[in-house]
């Protein structure tokens, strides 16, 4: 049995996963990190400090999802424990990356940062690290509900760092272009430009536009579910127990 300890689980991902941890036949569900006790999860152990989370629990894996300003402190906390982070948090930063990458291989812990754990979102992550040896052009178009709290997505950030290996940083579009109203270009990430949609309605959706001379080569990946994330949880949860560094991006882990 693989013991796991989750933080966000009144969250939209976090119910997801609390359902896939208890319907899994060998995971275990020890422990629960939730911002305040709620009569929501009166049959579960809830903890509101990650320390007594971990020292009461001794979990295997720690799975968060909660929020951006949380990930890094949390991941950090669970290393310090010698437990193995799964996190599907967003909002690290390259410096945080850094940091892991020396933490995880100081302690020789594995981890995963997992910026998405659909299997089609990272073929379309893949496709567009393909397309970008011939393509060099290329706007990323990311959308998503309206109660997403990080801009651009960590998917859309973690397809700029793919294509990015291929393609030579230079500057798109007219190189005399003007913004008349800021932002309307999108944000740029060594040419690459970044456009974020925020709708009721959407749950998760991108779009990596490749333009050439008289074509344009379009990726698309929806999540129409946060189903569509869990057999990433699920293949994350097991693999970080074979690791001994720090993983960014399922990617790695699939052929
Ligand atoms: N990697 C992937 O494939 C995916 C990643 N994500 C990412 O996962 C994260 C969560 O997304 P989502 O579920 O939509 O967000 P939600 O806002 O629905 O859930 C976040 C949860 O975290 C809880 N929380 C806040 N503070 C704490 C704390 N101190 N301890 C424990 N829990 C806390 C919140 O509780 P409260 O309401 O009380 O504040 C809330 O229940 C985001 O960063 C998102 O970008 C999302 C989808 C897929
Ligand atoms: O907040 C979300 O919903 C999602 N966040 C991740 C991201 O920032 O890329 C993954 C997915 O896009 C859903």
């Amino acid at each position: 049995m693989i013991r796991i300890a989750l933080a966000g689980p009144r969250g939209k991902m976090g119910k997801e996963a609390l359902e896939l941890i208890q319907n899994t036949t060998d995971f275990e569900l020890v422990g629960l990190l939730d911002s305040r006790e709620t009569d929501a999860l009166q049959n579960y152990s809830v903890f509101t400090s990650i320390d007594e989370l971990f020292l009461q629990t001794k979990p295997d894996v720690f799975v968060d999802l909660t929020t951006p300003e949380l990930a890094m402190k949390h991941t950090m906390t669970a290393l310090h424990y010698g437990v193995r982070p799964v996190v599907g948090t967003t909002g690290f930063t390259e410096q945080d990356l850094k940091t892991l990458e020396k933490e995880c291989k100081e302690k020789t812990l594995g981890c995963i940062i997992a910026p998405n754990f659909s299997i089609g979102a990272i073929l379309m992550m893949k496709f567009a690290e393909q397309a970008a040896k011939y393509m060099g052009d290329v706007e990323i178009i990311e959308m998503h509900h309206n109660q997403k709290l990080d801009a651009p997505s960590g998917t859309a950030l973690k397809t700029a760092e793919l294509i990015g290996r291929h393609r030579p940083s230079h500057k798109q579009g007219h190189e005399d272009e003007q913004e008349l109203l800021t932002g309307a270009r999108g944000a740029d990430i060594d040419g690459i430009k970044l456009h974020s949609v925020r709708l009721p309605g959407l749950v998760a959706h991108q779009q990596v536009l490749f333009g050439g001379e008289g074509q344009l080569l379009t990726l698309r990946h929806d999540s129409f579910t946060r189903g569509s994330f869990m057999p990433g949880v699920a293949l994350s949860i097991r693999e970080v127990l074979k690791r001994d560094t720090c993983i960014y991006g399922l990617e790695n882990l699939i052929e």
